[in-house]
């Protein structure tokens, strides 16, 4: 097994892990966590997929320590070799934790009950988590966000959805003719649907509120766009990192005939947003 991500914690001495994708973090993998003892870890399988919490952002939402495996090195596996070589990368492994749907291996064909009868040592299976009455998983809350429905998606989370980025440089439209912008660079992150949302920004060790403006700024020159205003300040150094947490949506992308119903607009947006905070 190929491990892509090295962690400081000597696996001999890991007693319990939990398996699977864990994208997202969520309440149930949340719940899976709670399972796992204190020399226990987390060992997800990347499908190259993650897009909730891309794999170098994980670690931030657990203390335990996070093994990464890579899903094609090891879909082929039959059942006793999957288990043999989960062995051998903890010797001394007692406990197992996963959810009710989880299968391994080969065109996925082995399951808990495959998992409890090949592993000798106890296996957790945790019932479905639902969150009134939807059950909680990372494609529901993927469906969420390309929707922009991000009171649901933090819902289902447990926790703000957030995304990452770097500064870049923009039209240069926003500090003369609306209202000054951090245009964003964002990687690897799923972006939620076109629109205006009340945000908190991340910089440094600063937290700011917000308004974000995700989609084609079809008013100006119709590129795609991830740009934040800070309400408070006008900030105007370039950073590396900036992090863009969604609390609520305002409104879709609109096309504007003219700067001054655009800038209306704008105004009108960070009103609603500063009577969010207050
Ligand atoms: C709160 C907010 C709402 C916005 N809404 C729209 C919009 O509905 N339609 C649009 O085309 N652009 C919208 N924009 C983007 C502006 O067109 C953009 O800020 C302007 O073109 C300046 O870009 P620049 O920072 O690259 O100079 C919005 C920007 C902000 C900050
Ligand atoms: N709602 C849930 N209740 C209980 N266990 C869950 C739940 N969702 C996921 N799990 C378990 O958490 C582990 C990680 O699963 P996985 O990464 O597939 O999460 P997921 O949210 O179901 O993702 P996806 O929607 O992409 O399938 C697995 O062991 C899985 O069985």
């Amino acid at each position: 097994m190929k491990k892509s991500y090295s962690t400081l914690v000597n696996k001999k001495d890991i007693q319990s892990i939990a398996i699977g994708g864990f994208d997202g973090m969520h309440i149930a993998h949340q719940k899976l966590f709670e399972n796992l003892d204190e020399n226990g870890a987390i060992v997800t399988i990347e499908s190259g997929f993650s897009n909730l919490t891309p794999k170098r952002f994980r670690q931030e939402y657990t203390n335990l320590p996070i093994y990464y495996y890579v899903l094609d090195n090891i879909k082929y596996l039959e059942g006793k070799e999957f288990i043999k070589l989960i062995k051998e990368e903890f010797p001394n492994l007692k406990k197992i934790v996963v959810g009710f749907d989880f299968c391994f291996g080969k065109n996925r064909k082995y399951c808990v009950e495959d998992l409890k009868e090949l592993f000798n040592g106890e296996v957790i299976v945790i019932e479905e988590i639902k969150n009134n009455d939807i059950a909680i998983h990372s494609r529901y809350i993927r469906d969420f966000i390309k929707n922009g429905d991000i009171k649901k998606a933090n819902e289902f989370l447990g926790k703000k959805y957030k995304i990452v980025g770097s500064q870049i440089k923009g039209q240069g439209l926003g500090k003369s003719d609306f209202v000054p912008t951090i245009n964003l660079q964002i990687e690897d992150f799923l972006l939620p649907k076109e629109g205006v949302y009340i945000t908190k920004t991340k910089i440094k060790n600063d937290i700011y509120n917000s308004v974000t403006f995700i989609g084609n700024r079809v008013s100006t020159d119709g590129s795609y766009a991830v740009e934040t205003h800070i309400l408070k300040d006008d900030i105007q150094t370039t950073y590396n990192k900036v992090e863009i947490e969604f609390l609520n949506r305002i409104r879709d992308n609109k096309k504007f005939d003219n700067f001054k119903d655009l800038k209306e607009q704008i105004i009108l947006d960070i009103k609603e947003a500063k009577e969010f905070f207050n």
